[in-house]
């Protein structure tokens, strides 16, 4: 199909009638605890890695969109921040962002691992979508881990989010696994239907409106989440300070240098990142460049650099510096 005239679909009369079902185009805002599979939803959905995920809760900060486009109706997706308790300034700006996307979208899709029992917080994030003017969608994600069939997955979960809260919700439930994609397609139908009739938003190859430099930052976080322990993750930031085209070829392909500062609060978790004799920094280095040079389809040289900036998280300047604006 020609991505320039997005009114053609597969459900479109070819006998001229006027019963020509529109395309649809449209803001889906991806909302859940930390931890629920929003990121790997996200990452399932466009088929490619545009956010980054781990075990770690709260891996998310950034509000960032991914942009769906199937022949009826394309979707842009925005990926927000677990919601959660804040504990300090970058916490409180990460709610914000994604209280914020409720307000600005057409459709707006719950996700819930359904692999554990709905809670409090289930409670919290239902009263805060009960008055949004958007349908509501709710993904029972983690379908594969409960090995239930998707009838009583589903109808166990009405239970519990009953029970999570006294006032029925009455929103449609969609079992999936984001991990496997079993489901993921019928979810896209449900929420596609419920956009409105628009052209395209975005050219129909377009997967994300990241910039390169947020994602290759993102792709060294994830590595810091991913091998170090604890009291390290929520204390990193990235900064790119420089990307540029290497001289060298390496089997006919252009090589790419990336520059980059790991910046943490305190000279005892510098010291975790750099780990005995440089190996820790030399994995975390390692496991990002894999990642990067799929983004850039060829060699990839990436340097790191680790810094102590105290207590960055609580400084509003800092913040907007690395892109935690919370708006
Ligand atoms: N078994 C299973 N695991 C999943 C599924 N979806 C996500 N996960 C895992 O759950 C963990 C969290 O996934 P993320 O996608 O980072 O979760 P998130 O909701 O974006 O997390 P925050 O950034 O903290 O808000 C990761 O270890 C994923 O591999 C799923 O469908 N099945």
């Amino acid at each position: 199909m020609d991505p320039s005239t997005p009114t053609a679909s597969p459900g479109q009369p070819d006998d001229g009638s006027s019963e020509a079902v529109p395309f649809r185009s449209g803001f889906v805002a991806l909302i859940g605890r930390p931890n629920v599979g929003k990121s790997t939803l996200l990452n399932q959905l466009v088929g490619q890695k545009v956010a980054i995920t781990s075990p770690v809760a709260q891996t998310t900060r950034n509000r960032l969109r991914a942009i769906l486009t199937t022949p009826a109706a394309q979707l842009i997706l925005l990926d927000t921040p677990g919601i959660h308790k804040p504990h300090h300034l970058l916490g409180e700006r990460l709610v914000q962002s994604a209280r914020g996307a409720i307000g600005e979208v057409d459709v707006v899709l719950l996700l819930v691992d359904a692999s554990q029992p709905a809670g409090r917080g289930d409670g919290f994030i239902i009263d805060l979508l009960r008055h949004c003017r958007v349908p509501v969608h709710v993904a029972l994600n983690k379908s594969d881990r409960v090995g239930a069939d998707a009838e009583d997955l589903a109808a166990t979960y009405r239970e519990m989010l009953a029970a999570a809260d006294d006032r029925p919700v009455a929103w449609p439930l969609h079992p999936c696994s984001a991990l496997n994609g079993d489901g993921c397609q019928a979810l896209v139908e449900a929420l596609a239907a419920d956009l409105p009739a628009g052209p395209l938003l975005y050219p129909a190859d377009t997967v994300s409106d990241q910039p390169e430099q947020l994602l290759l930052a993102e792709l060294i976080r994830e590595q810091v989440l991913t091998l170090t322990r604890e009291e390290v993750p929520h204390s990193v930031a990235v900064r790119i300070e420089r990307i540029v085209e290497d001289e060298g070829k390496v089997k006919g392909k252009e090589r790419t240098a990336v520059l980059a500062t790991v910046l943490v609060e305190r000279s005892s978790q510098k010291g975790i990142l750099i780990g005995k004799g440089g190996q820790m920094l030399k994995a975390i280095g390692q496991g990002a460049r894999l990642q990067m040079q799929k983004v850039f389809d060829g060699p990839v040289y990436l340097e790191l650099f680790v810094k102590v900036v105290p207590n960055w998280r609580s400084h509003p300047g800092r913040l907007a510096e690395l892109g935690y604006r919370g708006d």
